[in-house]
């Protein structure tokens, strides 16, 4: 069997087109355009392709975007005026610190994220919308999972009463994942670096989600025939060679459907973020 390859371009594709109408239509009711910006300390060479994409995704939905680059040694007070700054300006709806901050910043990440307005919380990452999200109201959810939801819902694959096993426990992708799947009546298991027999428990997953940070860690004796499975996984292993969790070429030959990297769910952050931008938007505009 070879699996049906879930491209993330087609289903990004559509969640922008979705978004873009929504914008369109806020524009025509309301005279404002959703605007989005990335603020970005430092310079971490593997944030440069995801804040290029997302420029160009908002170029390409017509929404107000802004980079805001600080340098390496900014201090953390520094950056909260930043914060401050955009949770105050009217034109910019969605914020999005990148990260890794630098060094000197990361103990200061929880304080930061914090920082930022929560219905301008695009990334989701704010105890306010983390507790929303946990409570089954969450409207600003992280971008990575949801994508990853709603490329399910797309492709018709069943949430429902199925089994779903995700390796990966971290605050951006694990866990968000596991209160959306279960939102969506999936049985689910989380599995991490503690986890023993690993192998039994992901051969039992109709939905198979990745979120490690190891190349080619799922392989092929770990995949239940016909699941469904989703790299969340981006290792750069050189230059210009990115791949994911999964090892694609045996994996493939096991699962019902294999989300590519990249072309997979990268794009769907992406795409999710625009949405996420609109939906910002609109909570704003009910206050
Ligand atoms: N506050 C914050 N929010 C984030 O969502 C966030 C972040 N910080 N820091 C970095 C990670 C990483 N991330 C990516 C998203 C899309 C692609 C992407 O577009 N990937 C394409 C292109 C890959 C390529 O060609 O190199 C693909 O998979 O096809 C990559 C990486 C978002 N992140
Ligand atoms: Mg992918």
């Amino acid at each position: 069997m070879t699996a049906r390859i879930l491209s993330g371009k087609e289903f990004a594709a559509r969640i922008k087109a979705d978004a873009k109408a929504e914008a369109e239509k806020l524009r025509e009711e309301t005279g404002v355009m959703p605007g989005l910006a990335v603020v970005i300390v430092g310079e971490d060479p593997a944030s440069q392709v995801y804040v290029r994409n997302k420029h160009k995704a908002c170029e390409e939905l017509g929404l107000h975007n802004v980079s805001v680059e600080m340098p390496e040694t900014t201090t953390r007070e520094e950056l909260f005026a930043k914060i401050d700054e955009l949770n105050a300006d009217p034109k910019i709806h969605g914020i999005l610190v990148q990260l890794p901050l630098p060094k000197a910043l990361q103990s200061a990440e929880a304080e930061v994220l914090e920082r930022i307005d929560p219905n301008k919380d695009v990334d989701g990452f704010h105890p306010v919308n983390v507790g929303r999200l946990s409570n089954g109201a969450g409207s600003l959810v992280p971008c990575t999972p949801a994508g990853c939801i709603r490329m399910l819902e797309l492709a018709d694959i069943p949430m429902d009463g199925a089994k779903a096993v995700v390796i990966g426990r971290s605050n951006i992708v694990g866990k968000p994942m596991f209160n959306l799947l279960l939102q969506h009546n999936a049985t689910v298991t989380v599995a991490h670096s503690h986890t023993k027999n690993l192998a039994e428990i992901t051969k039992q997953a109709d939905i198979l989600v990745a979120a490690v940070g190891k190349p080619g860690f799922v392989t092929a004796d770990m995949v239940k025939p016909g699941a469904a499975v989703i790299d969340v996984g981006i290792n750069r292993i050189a230059p210009k060679k990115l791949v994911g969790d999964v090892d694609f070429d045996g994996v493939s030959e096991v699962a019902g459907a294999i989300t590519p990297v990249p072309g997979g769910v990268g794009l769907l952050t992406v795409a999710m973020l625009m949405q996420n931008v609109v939906t910002a938007a609109k909570l704003q505009l009910k206050k």
